[in-house]
């Protein structure tokens, strides 16, 4: 086996941890021992040739608050995505079940974990595209980490590409992405600010009287989230500092052919 591909054999399948956007995924043990968390993409779901050859980059993407890609087994199908487990779920709910139980230092102890995760993706020129509370994993010592970054490039779901789809995370995207999916780390950091904001919140929906459309017209015409109550001016600074629009004018060498 490739150092990226796991023996399914080596694998033992226990309960299931929810279905994703590209299918179920279930709790399991890897030679018996290793607790992982093992993704089994349904069919039609991914563009799977294409992940296969990005998940030998995604292996060598390890640090703390990063949610660990141990291996895939694509010998069969469904293919097999395997990584770290995390045994406290999706961040969401995980502020969400525990509303009011938070202190000011744990709020603020989650956005530093996302941020350290995040800093190691933009050093590695890597863009997550769908960073929210949603798609972050909480491990059974409080610690939080990023997850599925990178993979909305291999998901087939038209709901969930097109910037005009139910799916489309509009309410964590910049101008530049809702207007013309121009993604970079710069958007990433749009969408930290409104994490950050659903941290602060305990779990709030943004916008949550608004629907996607209306938020387009919303944030295009220079309106933003407001200061969350658990949040300081100084925390609310940061968050409006990421909702920064980016003036994105690319200077043209004037001998440039245009
Ligand atoms: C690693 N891992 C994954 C999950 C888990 C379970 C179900 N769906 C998902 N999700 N969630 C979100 C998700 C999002 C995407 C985008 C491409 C970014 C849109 C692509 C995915 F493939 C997933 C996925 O698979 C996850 C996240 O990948 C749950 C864990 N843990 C627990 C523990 C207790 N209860 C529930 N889950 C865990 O440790």
């Amino acid at each position: 086996y490739d150092k990226w591909e796991i023996n399914p054999s080596e694998l033992t399948f226990m309960k299931e941890l929810g279905s994703g956007q590209v299918g179920v995924v279930r709790l399991g043990k890897w030679r018996a021992q290793h607790k992982v968390a093992i993704k089994a993409i349904r069919k039609g779901a991914m563009s799977e040739e294409d992940f296969i050859e990005e998940a030998k980059v995604m292996m060598n993407l390890s640090h703390p608050k990063l949610v660990q890609l141990y291996g895939i087994c694509t010998q069969q199908r469904p293919i097999y995505i395997v990584t770290e487990f995390m045994e406290l779920g999706c961040l969401l709910n995980y502020i969400r079940q525990r509303r009011g139980s938070f202190a000011y230092e744990d709020l603020l102890s989650i956005c530093l974990d996302v941020a350290e995760g995040m800093s190691h993706l933009e050093a590695n020129g890597f863009i997550h595209r769908d960073l929210a509370a949603r798609n972050c994993l909480v491990n059974d010592c409080g610690v939080v980490k990023v997850s599925d970054f990178g993979m909305t490039r291999y998901v087939m779901d038209d709901q969930y590409i097109s910037s005009a789809g139910s799916k489309f995370p509009v309410k964590w995207s910049p101008p530049e992405v809702f207007n013309f999916c121009k993604f970079s780390s710069k958007s990433d950091v749009w969408s930290y600010g409104v994490l950050m904001w659903e941290v602060f919140t305990e779990g709030k929906m943004p916008f949550e009287q608004n629907q996607n459309h209306e938020v387009v017209l919303l944030i295009s015409q220079g309106h933003r989230l407001y200061r969350p109550k658990n949040a300081t001016p100084t925390i609310y600074n940061i968050m409006e500092l990421c909702w920064e629009e980016v003036l994105c004018v690319r200077f043209q060498r004037l001998d440039e052919a245009s």
